[in-house]
């Protein structure tokens, strides 16, 4: 048999490796300007209102970022202290003792070279300068102790907020209304809060720390430089500055380009997501849109490298100027101590010092200057986690407490949705009761508000208007929590969960005590028992493709498993929606087997095929969000009305012949 797909793929069909023209990184791109190459190369990057924060930052000059920080440190150490406070002190404590070893270190030294600049015979002068030498290099010991073990307290720190953080928005995002997640604003919030805000959590600690440890740096090398001369202080501030302007300059550029460059990077890495993906490899070949992925992707990889090479240029232009300044700097300090020692104002040990502390000084002032443009930056991100978790809050509803052990009735009176921003409402006014013990099917076109409605008697969604009770009771007043746990819902937009198949159905419950249909119960009941047992590893296969020994299904697979997870539930109220839309015939058969009329549950079914629906005790017809017709199957084809007609035009498909015949749909 000759076996196709194995078949080495003779020479000429092998695909071009190369067929999309290469484009040269450091030549403009066309019509653009050297300075507004991304706006008019690429003008669909030019919307940039999701930066929000960033273009903040980019518009605040450096000593307004400065005066903010006081309350930026403030909020970032209650973060830490709330996090770890054994962690928080040992990174600050250990950092400040570090610091307290730069100084004496420093002092030490000057006794060091006092005593070697003495007069006398070599010998004498060495022996003399031993015990200074001695504290010097305790000194050094005990600031390379103290700063490992701050390193290590503040690398600790970073997981644990991290862990507090993310958890915390998880905790969030997962009880706020379903609702909230139909509020394009919210789910915007959401993403920001999760992209930065929770990595900017852990960033804006260590930038504090960073800023602390540069600062106490820098006073240890002052106070060194205060008691050995006074004089050298202004000398050691004024060498150090255009370093640390050199720092603000190259930090601040190099986040403007990074701002430029962020929605080029996010769509490239859409472009790549595109181009290496096991879900969308076939609609790429099947299409043909590799030559066209590769061209997107290479004009926009052109266009990112070119101001990368800008960046570049830009940066060492003015790093040889911020060089050049500091050279000159440090050329006037020396001309200032030569004159200090001239005049004898300054002894030549203290002088050397001087230029140590010098080095000392530029280093921490460096980091200082850095962490303090980070740290407002993160700030800034740092804010989105924060609001967004008080948006959060804002979207859990209030929740009554009265305990509700199941019902025999459930009655929507009035009911109504409006989804946000949306004009008119998905459900419209509802009226309908679903008692224990019945089947009740909705049926209706596409958009009529069958799924809303379904949602609604589920309790995933709050009525904007009307009331839903339980044996009389407005929902409202139960605990959202008890009477969740009474319904089990089979939704038409089902999510393929990456766990074993077992844990895909028991997932259903996972937390029963006892009593209930046992899993593989539930997956006979839903035609899947079969299913499962044929896959690798049974009931332990994982459902997922991108893990080892991972397996995917076909999408009527997927579905048997769907029902069996809402069946091993085994609620009072089953709320179907589209259950058997992928099903064969087999499967859709064994699965209403199960849906059937039981005394201790309410079925509540949605599904085009209406031939499922003949025997509900109830049939709900919806018409734009309206409850437009109610009855039995035999009432409603009475009626003559959208039911009926409905019903005839799918029976007409059956019928071979009377296609023509059939009416045409409203
Ligand atoms: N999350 C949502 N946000 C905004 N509008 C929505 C949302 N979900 C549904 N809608 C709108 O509400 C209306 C009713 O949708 P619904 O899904 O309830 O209809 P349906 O009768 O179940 O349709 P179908 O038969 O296609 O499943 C439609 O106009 C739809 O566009």
């Amino acid at each position: 048999m000759e076996k196709a797909v194995r078949q080495r793929r003779a020479p000429d069909q092998t695909p071009p490796i190369d067929p999309v023209a290469p484009v040269d990184p450091v030549a403009p791109a066309e019509g653009s300007s050297t300075d507004g190459v991304e706006a008019s190369a690429l003008p669909e990057l030019e919307d940039r209102a999701w930066l929000h924060h960033a273009n903040d930052f980019a518009h605040t000059s450096f000593w307004a970022v400065a005066r903010r920080l006081p309350r930026l440190v403030r909020e970032a150490i209650a973060l830490a202290w709330a996090t770890s406070r054994r962690d928080t002190a040992a990174s600050i404590g250990l950092n400040v003792a570090a610091g307290a070893m730069t100084t004496l270190g420093l002092l030490a030294t000057t006794g060091v070279l006092r005593e070697l600049f003495a007069a006398g015979p070599t010998p004498d002068r060495i022996r003399g300068a031993l015990p200074a030498l001695a504290l010097t290099a305790a000194a050094v010991l005990a600031k390379g102790g103290l700063t490992i073990a701050a390193g290590w307290a503040q690398a600790r720190l970073t997981p644990q907020i991290n862990y507090q953080v993310e958890l915390r928005l998880f905790e969030a995002t997962t009880a706020v209304d379903l609702a909230a997640f139909d509020d394009a604003g919210f789910a915007e919030e959401m993403d920001r809060a999760r992209e930065r805000g929770v990595t900017e959590a852990a960033w804006i600690v260590d930038h504090t720390v960073n800023l602390i440890t540069g600062l106490v740096g820098v006073l240890a090398t002052a106070a060194a430089v205060t008691v050995i001369q006074p004089l050298l202080l202004p000398c050691l501030l004024l060498a150090a500055v255009p370093e640390a302007a050199t720092a603000v300059k190259i930090a601040r550029r190099q986040y403007l380009e990074m701002l430029a460059r962020i929605n080029r990077r996010r769509r490239m890495s859409m472009l790549a997501n595109l181009m290496a993906n096991r879900h969308t490899a076939a609609e790429v070949r099947a299409y043909q849109m590799r030559d066209f992925l590769l061209g997107e992707y290479r004009r926009m990889m052109a266009t990112e490298t070119r101001a990368h090479l800008r960046l570049v240029r830009t940066q060492t232009r003015t790093r040889v100027l911020g060089t050049s300044a500091a050279g000159l700097a440090t050329f006037g300090v020396y001309a200032v101590l030569a004159g200090l020692l001239l005049t004898g104002m300054v002894a030549l040990a203290a002088a050397a010092t001087a230029l140590i502390a010098l080095q000392s000084a530029r280093s921490n002032l460096g980091i200082a200057v850095f962490a303090t443009n980070a740290l407002y930056e993160d700030a800034l991100y740092y804010q989105d986690y924060r609001d967004f978790l008080d948006r959060a809050l804002s979207r859990i509803g209030p929740c009554g407490d009265q305990p509700i052990d199941g019902f025999d009735a459930i009655e929507l009176d009035g009911v109504s949705l409006c989804y946000p921003d949306t004009d008119s409402p998905a459900v419209d006014e509802v009226s309908l009761t679903v008692h224990r013990g019945q089947v009740v099917a909705l049926v209706g076109e596409n958009g009529s508000g069958k799924s809303t409605l379904a949602k609604l008697i589920a309790g995933l969604y709050r009525p904007t208007g009307g009331v839903i009770r339980w044996d009389n009771v407005d929902t409202a007043e139960l605990d959202p929590r008890q009477t969740g746990a009474h319904v089990a819902v089979l939704t038409q937009d089902w999510w393929k969960f990456p766990f074993t198949a077992g844990q895909n159905i028991r997932v259903g419950r996972h937390n029963r005590a006892a009593g209930g249909p046992s899993v593989q119960d539930a997956a006979r009941a839903a035609a899947a028992h079969d299913m499962i047992m044929d896959l690798p590893f049974g009931y332990d296969t994982l459902l997922d493709r991108e893990f080892k020994d991972g397996h995917d299904l076909s999408g009527g697979q997927w579905q048997r498993l769907v029902a069996a997870r809402g069946l091993y539930r085994d609620a009072p109220l089953l709320i179907c929606d589209e259950p058997s839309a992928a099903l064969d015939a087999r499967a859709e058969h064994s699965l209403f087997q199960h849906l059937r009329r039981r005394p201790d549950r309410a079925v509540v079914l949605i599904t085009h095929r209406l031939a499922n629906v003949r025997h509900a005790d109830q049939i709900f017809v919806m018409e734009r969000g309206r409850l437009v017709q109610r009855g039995t199957h035999d009432e409603l084809i009475a009626a003559d009305g959208l039911y009926r007609e409905l019903f005839d035009l799918q029976a007409s498909g059956y019928l071979g012949g009377a296609a023509e015949d059939a009416p045409t749909p409203r």
